[in-house]
């Protein structure tokens, strides 16, 4: 049985706008990273799965269950962070995060005793005791999140968790994220519109593009096997590009940096004899990781060796 499963999924709304666009996907769980462009479907495939929008063509299944028939039945298994802000202002933290344990049919001891343990869990114990209203825009996402995970859900569906955050914000969300996945040992499932956040919790990438699948496949496929090499010369950074389009070797230029792609030793042995013969001092050569930033960037502007020695030729 998987996690989630769905086949050719088709989403149009009333307006005639279609979200999905024929999507299929097989997700086991783990934290699983979900990413596209603002507009690209997040929203309306997490809706899909929590059975809250129906398939307009296509089938969707979470744990096993069909979302268009067993909504219920799945939303007591699933918690769900919506992106947008939904807390009551005049509510305190514990009120709010025990009144929704509630709804999801915990009793009244069961639901404080949870509520208590969750916002200690999302660093908000301290403050339970406030109004909602009076919180920043970090502590309000913890509420959120703490809500999502008060009826001891198996899946979490988290909207852009880190959305309004600022950069030290965002770091904490992300770490709280990675700590419930482990701590609990829960599936989450986490959109974002930003690459670099996904890259840094997930264990699975789901990139939607304008409501198609642009990929689906474990993070190490794309960052594991993908090695660079980085080498910086002391001055004769372009007589060493030179250098390697004559040797027809692949190299481009990044700031100071000349990177190789590492399919084999070749370019090791590229670069050190392009420096001897050059005599350029080498101030650094390292392997590294493609970023998944770089691996879905469109086709970097900067020329390749071969067009820049083209070039000048
Ligand atoms: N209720 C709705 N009625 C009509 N169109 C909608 C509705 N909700 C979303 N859409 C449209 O569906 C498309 C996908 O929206 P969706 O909210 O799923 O994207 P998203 O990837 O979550 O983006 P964002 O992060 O900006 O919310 C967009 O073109 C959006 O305008």
């Amino acid at each position: 049985m998987s996690l989630i499963s769905v086949r050719d999924l088709t989403h149009t709304y009333p307006g005639g706008v279609t979200a999905l666009n024929g999507l299929s996907l097989e997700l086991e769980p783990g934290i699983i990273g979900f990413v596209g462009a603002n507009g690209a479907g997040k929203s309306t495939l997490i809706k899909t799965l929590l059975g809250l929008l129906h398939p307009t063509r296509g089938d969707v299944r979470v744990f096993d269950m069909d979302t268009r028939t067993r909504g219920i039945e799945i939303r007591q298994l699933v918690g769900y962070m919506p992106e947008h802000d939904c807390l009551p202002p005049d509510m305190t933290a514990t009120d709010f995060v025990s009144h929704m344990g509630r709804l999801s049919g915990l009793p009244k001891a069961a639901a404080r005793e949870r509520t208590a343990e969750m916002l200690r869990h999302v660093g908000l114990y301290e403050e339970r005791y406030r109004l909602i209203g009076g919180y920043s825009t970090g502590m309000k996402q913890r509420v959120k999140l703490a809500q999502s995970l008060v009826h001891d859900p198996r899946l979490l569906l988290l909207d852009e968790p880190t959305n309004g955050l600022d950069p030290a914000g965002r770091d904490e969300m992300l770490e709280l994220i990675r700590r419930t996945g482990r701590e609990f040992g829960i599936a989450v499932m986490v959109s974002s519109h930003l690459l670099g956040e996904i890259e840094r919790v997930c264990e699975y990438l789901v990139a939607i593009d304008g409501g198609h699948l642009k990929s689906a496949a474990p993070l190490h496929s794309f960052t594991g096997s993908q090695h660079l090499l980085a080498v910086e010369v002391d001055e004769g950074t372009e007589a060493l590009l030179a250098y390697l389009a004559r040797a027809g070797v692949e190299a481009r230029t990044e700031g100071a940096l000349v990177l190789l792609p590492l399919a084999d030793d070749r370019p090791y042995d590229a670069v050190r004899d392009g420096a001897a013969e050059l005599g350029l001092s080498l101030v650094r050569m390292e392997r590294r990781r493609h970023s998944l930033q770089e691996l879905f960037r469109p086709a970097s502007p900067t020329p390749t060796a071969q067009e820049a020695h083209a070039a000048r030729a």
